[in-house]
């Protein structure tokens, strides 16, 4: 038989504060079944997005985006940004613990968070080289949205997904980031913070022992510059719909998508986040 050491168990040290926190075992596991969540609900792999990367748009095509109205061009956007964050929806109820969270908070972590999570998936598909991004199939410039006529946001949208491309992330340290993304303890409207940052904990060990282990530690300090980045654009984001759907009340009302109104909107019933 084997003795306790073999067994995996430690003599217990009560200086050691090792047995305050979780093994290397469990936060092992916790970044693998991040990395396994982020690899199912991203709907191109790191290949297929660089296979298509000189798929550009024709100025044709671009043309027709661009004669698009105004509401056209966002009921548009609104259907692609809404496609995502389903992604990032299922991602996030696939994170451990996520889903022991009570639901006020998983609903509260999604609305504040989706977004941010959206904007640093963007720049896996980003191509540096022509400032284009994937979208609709084709890699498109800036111009390409001329006609949502929200210049400003869509230029730092491209600003971000560009500077966060550079850093050229591996698939774990994205995993692990946009995890770290959604569990942030200080989200407004929270019930059980305490639960949130326990979560958070696991999270940030994983983060930390992966950057470790790719010996790149440097990361973490501007992983972590660019999060107010984030809530910059999300804000513009949401100010951007405000003057949207004041102009337009009745194509949000009736042709946006409904995942979008509950995350983006004011609108406080929620209905399809709710349904497991
Ligand atoms: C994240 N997973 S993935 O496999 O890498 C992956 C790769 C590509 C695509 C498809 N592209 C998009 O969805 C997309 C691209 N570019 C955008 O903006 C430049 C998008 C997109 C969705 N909404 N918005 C958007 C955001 C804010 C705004 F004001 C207007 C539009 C989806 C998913």
């Amino acid at each position: 038989n084997m003795s306790g050491s073999e067994m995996g168990f430690r003599p217990f040290d009560p200086e050691s504060s090792f047995f305050s926190y979780p093994t290397s075992l469990h936060i092992e596991e916790v970044s693998a079944s991040i990395v396994r969540s982020h690899r199912e609900t991203t709907q191109y792999r790191p290949e297929e997005l660089q296979a298509l990367r000189w798929k550009v748009f024709s100025r044709e095509e671009i043309h027709t985006y661009q004669s698009k109205s105004v509401d056209e061009m966002w009921q548009h956007c609104a259907v692609r940004l809404t496609d995502a964050v389903q992604y990032v929806v299922e991602f996030a109820k696939r994170i451990p613990g996520f889903r022991q969270l009570c639901q006020n908070d998983q609903i509260a972590l999604l609305k504040s968070g989706s977004m941010e999570v959206v904007l640093v998936r963007m720049s896996r598909m980003f191509n540096t080289e022509n400032n284009t991004v994937f979208f609709d199939g084709k890699f498109a410039g800036t111009e390409l949205f001329k006609s949502l006529s929200c210049g400003d946001l869509i230029a730092a949208v491209f600003d971000f997904a560009h500077n966060l491309c550079a850093l050229r992330l591996t698939e774990q340290q994205m995993a692990v980031f946009t995890a770290l993304v959604l569990l942030n303890a200080d989200r407004p409207c929270l019930e059980d913070r305490e639960r949130v940052q326990r979560v958070r904990r696991d999270v940030e060990l994983a983060l930390s022992h992966i950057l470790l282990r790719d010996n790149q530690e440097s990361l973490l300090h501007k992983l972590y510059q660019r999060v107010p980045v984030l809530k910059s654009l999300c804000a513009l984001h949401m100010e951007k719909l405000r003057w949207f759907r004041q102009l337009y009340p009745l194509t949000v009302h009736s042709l946006f998508p409904p995942l979008y109104k509950e995350l983006f909107g004011s609108d406080t019933d929620i209905q399809t986040l709710t349904t497991h």
